[in-house]
């Protein structure tokens, strides 16, 4: 759908994307990055609207730098800021949009319909949408980029500004823009966590440069997380302070305990360490068994993309 090729680009103060090389599939993707990560640029120079520094990107085959205009044909655009007129009602708005795309004034009305419909806006669509609040506008936004019928749409930030009631809505909302019309979506997000349930693959991208790009099960997997809760006994009072102890000198990455001390509901605590290894349940077995400490269970949790992020941008990209 997109391929993009060591793009850069780069503003007098600021390096907004740095050599970014990417390619993304049919389906939805969650572009995931910081405030300032560069992802609104790279959408804005996807679209053509505005010239990278370097490099290249194709939209479903199409040249960014030479073929604006038939890219902003097939493909829809949510942009990330306010920007509705305020004295308009949603279907005039939006039947303007369509009209803008090329639809016939009777197939602008129906599809207009359709997708306010779709979005979830009813009687309201008839009032100025000054008075929306802005959930209704967020919904506005995501009608205008689909009332065409794109191959593709980039949304950026599309949640932003919603409560947590509203943010889930508009992502469901997205889930279905893919499920039941099968348009592929691209879609930005500085919250980490939210795009894990609504996107197949996930970019994250960190002052312009790529930190990883793969699909969500494989971004929570690779990573996971062994839980072990373990019995005390009398000789180890604290049964998972003395198997944290055991594993750390055995060479386990063990994860420092929350602030509830890693106490587990019900009795017990919990040690948490990477499971990268499958060697590591037999260390554990072996510590706890050498300690006389009673195993009660093993459990392999999954990261949380955020968790991911934080660790990659403190840490390991070179
Ligand atoms: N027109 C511009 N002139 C100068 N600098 C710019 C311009 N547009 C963006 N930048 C800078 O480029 C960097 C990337 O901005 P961009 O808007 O792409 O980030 P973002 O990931 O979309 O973040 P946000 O969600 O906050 O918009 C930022 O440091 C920003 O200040």
């Amino acid at each position: 759908m997109i391929a993009i090729e060591s793009l850069s680009k780069r503003f007098p103060r600021v390096t907004a994307l740095d050599r970014l090389t990417v390619g993304i599939e049919p389906g939805v993707t969650g572009l995931v990055g910081a405030n300032g990560a560069g992802k609104s640029t790279l959408i804005k120079i996807l679209l053509g609207l505005s010239p990278a520094t370097e490099g290249s990107a194709t939209v479903l085959g199409m040249d960014v730098a030479t073929q604006g205009g038939a890219i902003r044909e097939r493909v829809g655009y949510m942009p990330e800021h306010d920007c509705l007129p305020p004295d308009v009602s949603a279907t005039e708005f939006v039947v303007h949009m369509a009209r803008m795309s090329g639809l016939p004034a009777t197939a602008a009305r129906e599809r207009t319909a359709d997708t306010l419909r779709h979005v979830g806006l009813y009687e309201e669509r008839y009032r100025p949408m000054g008075g929306y609040s802005t959930g209704m506008k967020q919904r506005v936004k995501l009608a205008q980029a689909l009332v065409h019928d794109p191959r593709l749409v980039l949304l950026d930030e599309p949640t932003n500004g919603l409560d947590p009631v509203g943010r889930d809505e508009m992502l469901g909302l997205i889930r279905r823009v893919h499920s039941d019309f099968g348009i592929s979506v691209l879609v930005t997000s500085h919250l980490l966590g939210e795009l894990e349930r609504t996107s197949d693959h996930i970019v994250v991208i960190d002052g312009g440069k790529l930190l990883r790009s793969s699909s969500t099960a494989d971004f929570t997997q690779r990573t996971a997380v062994l839980a072990v809760e373990v019995t005390d006994t009398d000789t180890h009072p604290d049964g998972a302070a003395a198997l944290r102890e055991a594993l750390r000198q055995a060479g386990v990455a063990l994860h420092e305990p929350g602030p509830d001390g890693g106490r587990a509901p019900g009795a017990g605590h919990l040690v948490t360490l990477d499971a990268a290894d499958e060697s590591v349940y037999d260390t554990v077995r072996d510590a706890a068994a050498g300690l006389g400490l009673g195993l009660v269970r093993m459990e392999q949790r999954r990261h949380q993309i955020s968790e991911v992020f934080t660790e990659r941008s403190a840490g390991d990209v070179a």
